[in-house]
C-alpha cells in the first residue's frame, strides 16, 4: 500500500515508522510511506506556511500555495509509484467519522495522499478542488492533523495482507466483526484474588471460542448497544447473548 503524507511535521511520523506493526510493514515493504512538507515549497524569506483568514478572527490557516504544491507533488508521485490516481484524504473534525468499516474501505482504496492540517485548517476552496474525502477520528479538536493521520495509517496498515504476524490477527481484533473485544487474561492465574475464567484454562478450544463470542456480544450489548442495531444475529449468537443477559440480569 502506498501512502503519501502532507505535513508540516513529518518527523512526528517517526513514532509510526520507526517501530511496531507499521515500522515492520515499511521495512518489509508492505507499505510505502513518503512525506511532503509544505514548508519546502515556501519561497519567501520567512518560509511562511500560514496565512491570515479573510474576515479576521483568531488563528491562521495553512497557506494555499505551499499546501497545494505539496499536495500536487504527492499526487504526482503516487501516480508515478503506483500507476494509479490516489485518493486524497483530509483529516478534520468536519469529516466523516472514522470507524473500522471506513478503515477497511481506505485500506483497499489504492494509493492514498493524507493531508494533515495545522492552525485553524485549510482554505475551503482547497477542500473543494483538491481533497477527495474528509475524515474525522472523533468529535474533539486537536492541535494538528498528524495524530489523526497516524491513527488512520496504523488502522489501515493492520489490514494489509502480510503486515500482521501470526501472533496477532486483525480478524480477531474488535470491530473487525463489528463487536467489542472479549476480555483477555494472561499469567498469573490469580491477581489479588481474581481468577482467570476456568474455560480459558480448560484447553477446550470450542468452548473457549464460544465463551469469547458470548463475551463480545454481551459487552457490546452492555456498552455499545448501537453497534447491535441493524445487525442480524444468527441463532447461535442470539442464544449466547441471551445467556449473557440472563447471567448479568440485576
Ligand atoms: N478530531 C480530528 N479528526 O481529524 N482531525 C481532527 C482535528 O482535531 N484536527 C485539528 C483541527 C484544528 N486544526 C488542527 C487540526
Amino acid at each position: 500500500m502506498w501512502i503519501g503524507v502532507v505535513s508540516l511535521f513529518p518527523e512526528m511520523f517517526d513514532a509510526l515508522t520507526q517501530q511496531g506493526v507499521v515500522g515492520r510493514a515499511v521495512e518489509k515493504q508492505r507499505i510505502a510511506l513518503e512525506f511532503w512538507n509544505p514548508r519546502d515549497y515556501a519561497t519567501d524569506r520567512h518560509r511562511s506556511v500560514d496565512d491570515r483568514p479573510y474576515g479576521g478572527g483568531p488563528g491562521m490557516l495553512m497557506k494555499v500555495d505551499t499546501l497545494r504544491s505539496a499536495i500536487f507533488a504527492a499526487r504526482e508521485r503516487a501516480q508515478q509509484a503506483t500507476g494509479l490516481v490516489p485518493t486524497v484524504i483530509y483529516l478534520s473534525p468536519q469529516g466523516r467519522k472514522l470507524d473500522q468499516q471506513g478503515v477497511q474501505a481506505l485500506a483497499s482504496a489504492g494509493p492514498l495522499v493524507v493531508v494533515a492540517g495545522r492552525y485553524e485548517g485549510i482554505d475551503e476552496r482547497v477542500v473543494e478542488s483538491d481533497i477527495d474525502e474528509e475524515w474525522s477520528i472523533g468529535d474533539y479538536v486537536l492541535s494538528g492533523g498528524e495524530l489523526p493521520a497516524m491513527v488512520l495509517i496504523d488502522a489501515a496498515a493492520r489490514l494489509i495482507p502480510g503486515v500482521l504476524g501470526h501472533q496477532d490477527s486483525a480478524v480477531e481484533d474488535s470491530f473487525n466483526d463489528g463487536l467489542l473485544d472479549c476480555p483477555h487474561y494472561t499469567r498469573p492465574e490469580v491477581i489479588d484474588g481474581r481468577q482467570v475464567p476456568e474455560v480459558l484454562l480448560s484447553g477446550n478450544h470450542a468452548a473457549i471460542k464460544r465463551w469469547r463470542l458470548k463475551q463480545s456480544l454481551g459487552r457490546t450489548w452492555q456498552r455499545r448497544p448501537d453497534l447491535l442495531e441493524g445487525r442480524t444475529l444468527d441463532a447461535e449468537q442470539h442464544k449466547l447473548l441471551n445467556e449473557f443477559i440472563e447471567e448479568h440480569a440485576l
